[in-house]
């Protein structure tokens, strides 16, 4: 069980900036104060004029005239010194730029220049955009402008591809340091797509000199879905995933595939950015959005940080000035609505669906680490348990689990552990007692007297157990207040049968009862339970459980020490027909791609060295699942299956859903009785994108009693268990994120380790890309499992596969291929945040 608190659902609010791609009006102040009464919130602003433009191109235009063509000496050294002299723009001047500090500035975006090219083949249009970028961020940032849009780096330069980037994240870093106070947002395009970037008058791309081009042959290379993506990587790693650069993502007409979006929805996007053209008629021939733009802008909205929605080219100032003029977009006239494209997305937030119960309960908390309990060591304040006992779903769950275990005890008329026929049922690690309440209803409902106890270890909540059982259990618990382990079972009087009354029910066995406890004898020992002897005066006697109840599990099952505190009490369970609830549980876990998440833990790392080796409990949001079972290539294509993602599955945003992620299972269907118990399921091969694994999302589902389950497993959650809030997901960070190829596999190893005081975990992950070994490679179809498990002295260990090769449907191993190692992490090891037993 997590701990967390719930919020009030705040609604989403949409943050809207008018863009205009040549403004040439310059922003005063007033015309900040006429767009907020226009119903935007904010502004975009460019840093210079065309006057710098043109100064720049003067500039270039006679350094390139007066160049010589470099002449060598004998031994080819350069010899010209002319040719070395840099071309150095000199400082703006107030012709070069509208822009003035005021009280406006805060709510404008200052734009830098579009006609720059960092990523110039030729050093020299390379250099000069890099001065103008400079200028005009040092300027931007003297005026106090808060957050930068900056295009996005040009890909392609005739045959050359994605070359310079890495120019481009050199600059990008160098401007991070020049305006210590501003938030730099890299606009980019959703897919790469070659023939979007065309140059227009003016642009420094096409002025590059001849010899450091590559002029295309054939065709253009076609559209790379992640090729955007992948320079966005590059810039942020070059930038060591600053916290104060962010993605301006640009809307297309057309949406690209959902696992595309999926990738852009788990990187820090703060701008999304609407062409007008991106927009279509409806019937009445206003501005409206497809169902695909509208469901992914709900998905986006419901980010921790949603984004500002920037449109652009959608009316231009002039109208601001004039409103009641004709409209110039080609809408109808007679409502005369100035801002239709401004009047849809105002419509659009108020239509946004509600929020689901998980999302109102996680907000605050998406992607927000949280460290692990220490379930034994600290107890838990009251205010966590009532977080607790808010989950619609788990104690209702609990109540139907008993009611069929109790209908099931009495139809198959098994003897109980008490002389007078009642199911002896143990409620272990009861908190405030919320599971002894639907135990009570259960046997109500059933119709199957039970003897009820209550164990608890917290000596605060025993207090509260101590009042509910005399203000609305009627006495009818027996409490007994003491660690599990050290729990000498239940006791009933030797002749109840005749007396009809049971030693203490309804009483409560105070503190001392802990101070019974004999050490564990060894495993062959029948135990303490099996000791019927009197252990006191009292004519009682020691008897078993019937039916064991507890909620000891962890996000990721076993984290919280459920097997270890259950294993205290196994010999006191009835040994020929008892039962536990839960009856099973297992772990499950998948690479994921969560940038977010590591900036988070290298952040902490300057604090605390073991945060990068600390298993956190989060509510996962913004991250991506690195494999997948589908890849919907068609933006359209429904899939429901992806629970407890995002956003939940109303209106709008069930027409995207992201693609499942393949889950793979560490632990399988562990009985808690029986811990040591533990085998991976076998490997299945998904589809898999190219990425970045920046850690692992781990899962659990566990059976309480017949076909009631719970799970957080987002492929089964909703089957299972939707709706409940009781556990975030649990995320292994990896130190060092490793980037994962098309077609590449993901191996994880991991093991669960124990020294009989703590209990942690450790963990490793495999990056392999596959390369062909025989031009005859076909795909064998039966499961191949390389890795398996391997058990440690000390506890299990599991060594699972993720496989991601490019293959729809599951269970398939490539021949005539190998796998070659193109990455591997450290091995992880949670010692110094282990779980105290
Ligand atoms: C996650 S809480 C669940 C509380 C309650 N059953 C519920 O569902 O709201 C787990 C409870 O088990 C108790 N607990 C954990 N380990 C225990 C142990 N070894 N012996 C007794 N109680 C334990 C904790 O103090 C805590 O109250």
């Amino acid at each position: 069980m997590d701990t967390y608190g719930a919020s009030e659902d705040p609604g989403v609010t949409f943050c809207i900036g008018h863009h205009e791609t040549n403004r040439t009006l310059a922003v005063t102040p007033k015309m900040v104060s006429r767009v907020h009464e226009t119903n935007y919130d904010m502004l975009s602003v460019p840093i210079t004029t065309a006057h710098f433009h043109s100064r720049v191109l003067g500039l270039l235009s006679s350094y390139l005239s007066n160049l010589q063509s470099p002449s060598y000496d004998r031994i080819g050294t350069m010899a010209t010194s002319q040719n070395t002299g840099p071309l150095v723009i000199p400082p703006l001047t107030k012709l070069d730029s509208s822009l003035t500090p005021n009280e406006a500035t805060s709510q404008l975006v200052g734009v830098t220049s579009r006609w720059i090219d960092l990523c110039s083949p030729d050093p020299l249009i390379a250099d000069l955009s890099r001065q103008v970028l400079m200028l005009e961020v040092a300027y931007a940032a003297f005026c106090g402008i808060g957050y930068l849009l900056i295009h996005s780096p040009k890909l392609h330069h005739g045959a050359i591809h994605s070359e310079g980037v890495v120019y481009y994240a050199r600059a990008i870093q160098d401007a991070l340091n020049l305006g210590p106070y501003i938030q730099f947002h890299i606009w980019l395009r959703m897919v790469d797509s070659p023939e979007l970037e065309v140059d227009t008058m003016g642009d420094l791309a096409p002025l590059a000199r001849e010899e450091y081009l590559q002029p295309v042959e054939g065709a253009l290379p076609k559209v790379d879905p992640f090729g955007t993506w992948d320079a966005w990587d590059l810039i942020r790693k070059t930038c060591k995933y600053h916290t104060r650069l962010f993605v301006a993502l640009s809307m297309p007409k057309q949406l690209p595939a959902l696992s595309v979006q999926s990738r852009w929805h788990s990187e820090p996007l703060h701008m999304l950015t609407i062409d007008a053209s991106s927009f279509l008629k409806n019937q009445k021939g206003y501005p409206v959005l497809s169902k695909a733009h509208q469901a992914l802008i709900a998905k986006l909205m419901r980010l921790r940080t949603p984004p500002w929605i920037l449109l652009c080219d959608s009316i231009s100032l002039i109208r601001f000035r004039v409103p009641q003029s004709a409209s110039g977009s080609g809408f109808p006239k007679k409502h005369h609505d100035p801002t239709p494209h401004l009047s849809y997305i105002r419509n659009l937030q108020q239509r946004q669906p509600a929020r689901t119960p998980i999302e109102r309960f996680g907000t605050g908390y998406q992607d927000y680490l949280q460290a692990p309990l220490q379930p034994l060591t600290v107890n838990l304040e009251s205010i966590t348990y009532e977080v607790f006992e808010k989950d619609p779903i788990k104690y209702e769950w609990y109540e139907r689990a008993i009611t069929k275990a109790l209908r099931d005890w009495a139809d198959q008329k098994k003897p109980t552990s008490h002389p007078d026929g009642k199911v002896i049922l143990a409620v272990v690690g009861a908190g405030r007692g919320p599971l002894v309440t639907r135990a009570l209803k259960a046997s109500a409902e059933a119709g199957v007297e039970i003897d009820l106890w209550a164990v608890e270890k917290n000596q605060n909540a025993f207090v509260l157990l101590q009042r509910h059982n005399e203000t609305i259990w009627g006495g009818k618990v027996t409490l007994v207040q003491s660690d599990m382990r050290s729990w000498k079972g239940p006791r009933v009087r030797r002749h109840a049968s005749q007396s009809g009354a049971q030693d203490q029910v309804g009483g409560s066995l105070g503190i001392e009862d802990s101070l019974l406890y004999t050490p564990k004898k060894s495993h062959n020992d029948p135990g303490r339970a099996s000791d019927f002897s009197d252990p006191t005066s009292s004519g009682a006697t020691h008897t078993y459980v019937d039916i064991v109840v507890s909620e000891l599990l962890g996000s990721f099952a076993d984290n919280e020490l459920s097997p270890e505190c259950l294993d205290g009490i196994n010999d006191l369970i009835n040994p020929v027909h008892g039962i536990s609830i839960p009856a099973s549980y297992s772990a499950h876990f998948t690479p994921i791609s969560a940038p977010k998440l590591h900036c988070d833990v290298t952040n902490q790392t300057i604090s605390n060295p073991a945060a990068p080796e600390t298993p956190y409990v989060v509510m996962l949001h913004a991250i991506d699942f690195l494999s997948t079972l589908d890849s919907p290539d068609n933006a359209e294509t429904p899939n429901q299956n992806t629970a407890n993602r995002s956003s939940g599955t109303t209106g709008a945003t069930a027409a995207t859903e992201f693609p499942t992620p393949f889950v793979q299972t560490a632990c399988d269907a562990v009985n808690p009785l029986q811990f040591a118990q533990c085998a991976p399921d076998p490997p299945f091969l998904p589809h898999s994108e190219p990425g970045v694994c920046h850690g692992l999302a781990g899962y659990f589902e566990t059976v309480l009693y017949g076909d009631v389950e719970l799970s957080t497993n987002p492929v089964t959650m909703d089957a299972k268990s939707a709706t409940m809030i009781s556990w975030f997901p649990i995320y292994f960070p990896l130190k060092t994120p490793l980037n994962v190829p098309d077609n590449g596999e993901v191996v994880v190893t991991m093991y669960r380790q124990t020294d009989d005081r703590k209990v942690w975990y450790e963990w490793m992950v495999e990056v392999f890309a596959l390369e062909r070994t025989s031009t005859s490679a076909t795909r064998l179809t039966t499961p191949a499992m390389s890795g398996g498990r391997s058990v440690s002295p000390s506890g299990e260990s599991l060594k699972s596969k993720e496989h991601g090769l490019k293959q729809q449907g599951g269970g398939a191993r490539q021949a005539g291929y190998r796998r070659v190692r193109v990455g591997m992490s450290d091995l992880h090891s949670s010692i110094k945040e282990g779980c105290l037993m």
